[in-house]
């Protein structure tokens, strides 16, 4: 049986690194003493791949994904992106917040065109892009509506048309969904999925919850508790597109034995933690 177009396209791309993350540690000095976020830490990713990074709560992942976006420096180690060290934010990486992090006094299109106003890009040509963006996602007739009209799940569409109208190389989420209620957070796993079969961003997606992270990734990065470290990096070959059929994927053996594999690795460490705390 010869493999699938995207099974061998993948299998292409993944030999290019796109960032390489080398022995980083970083700690944040507080009042009530020093927290080593993340000690060691050591990943690779590949160019056009979707990773989901997992683990339990407080053991760097979103420090992770600040670290990637030059939003935080580490203390010592190294990321690079193209072989380049990252030093601070940059036009190749945008991200996706939790809480959607909207301009509430402006529109969904002045929102969505608003990292195209930081590049110098003309009015008008930020307003078509802005709109090309805005109906990707499915809001044209709330363009000129402002963030409080709009339900929680709409927002954080105009926080996803923000982060690709730029065109990034890199898109991070840090629990993009995890505010939406079940069926929402469904629909947008799925479009979200839709959009990067069809522009092939690189993705680093955190998330809590291991079915995401199993639906989404075509890895799961395993982290483990504070200090944080990469313990494992799990592949999963589930077939894509995954939601192309009524058939959810969560009904196949694959997606059974990586979600029970995962909730073992992170079981052991919580009671590990439970143990260690009493
Ligand atoms: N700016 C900061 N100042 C002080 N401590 C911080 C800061 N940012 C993060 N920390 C601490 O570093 C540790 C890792 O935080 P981080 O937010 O990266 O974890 P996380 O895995 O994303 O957590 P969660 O899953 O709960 O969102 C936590 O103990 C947190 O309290």
């Amino acid at each position: 049986m010869t493999a699938s177009p995207i099974k061998e396209r993948q299998s292409v791309e993944r030999q290019e690194r796109i960032i390489e993350i080398r022995g980083v540690s970083k700690t944040f000095r507080g009042r009530h003493g020093d927290v080593h976020a993340l000690r060691d830490v050591d990943l690779d990713i590949y160019a056009n791949e979707f990773i989901t990074v997992l683990g339990p709560s407080g053991c760097g992942k979103t420090t992770l994904l600040r670290l990637i976006a030059g939003l935080t420096k580490p203390d010592g180690g190294e990321v690079t992106l193209g072989g380049k060290r990252i030093t601070g934010p940059g036009p190749d990486r945008s991200m996706v917040f939790q809480d959607f992090a909207l301009m509430p006094w402006a529109t969904v299109l002045t929102n969505v065109a608003f990292g195209l106003q930081v590049r110098g890009v003309a009015k008008s040509e930020r307003q078509d892009r802005a709109m090309e963006y805005v109906r990707m996602v499915g809001l044209e007739s709330f363009a000129r509506s402002y963030p409080h009209e709009l339900s929680g799940g709409m927002q954080q569409r105009v926080g996803i048309a923000r982060a690709l109208a730029v065109d990034p190389t890199v898109l991070l989420l840090d629990e993009p969904f995890s505010a939406l209620d079940e069926q929402t957070r469904r629909l947008l796993q799925e479009q979200l999925l839709q959009m990067w079969e069809a522009q092939r961003k690189t993705v680093v997606f955190v998330t809590h919850s291991i079915e995401e992270a199993v639906l989404l990734g075509d890895r799961v990065v395993l982290m483990s508790a504070r200090p944080g470290r990469v313990g494992r990096a799990v592949p999963v070959s589930l077939s894509r597109p995954r939601f192309e059929s009524v058939d959810s994927p969560e009904g196949s053996e694959e997606f059974m034995a990586v979600t029970r594999d995962l909730w073992q690795s992170l079981r052991a460490q919580a009671a590990e933690a439970v143990e260690t705390s009493v």
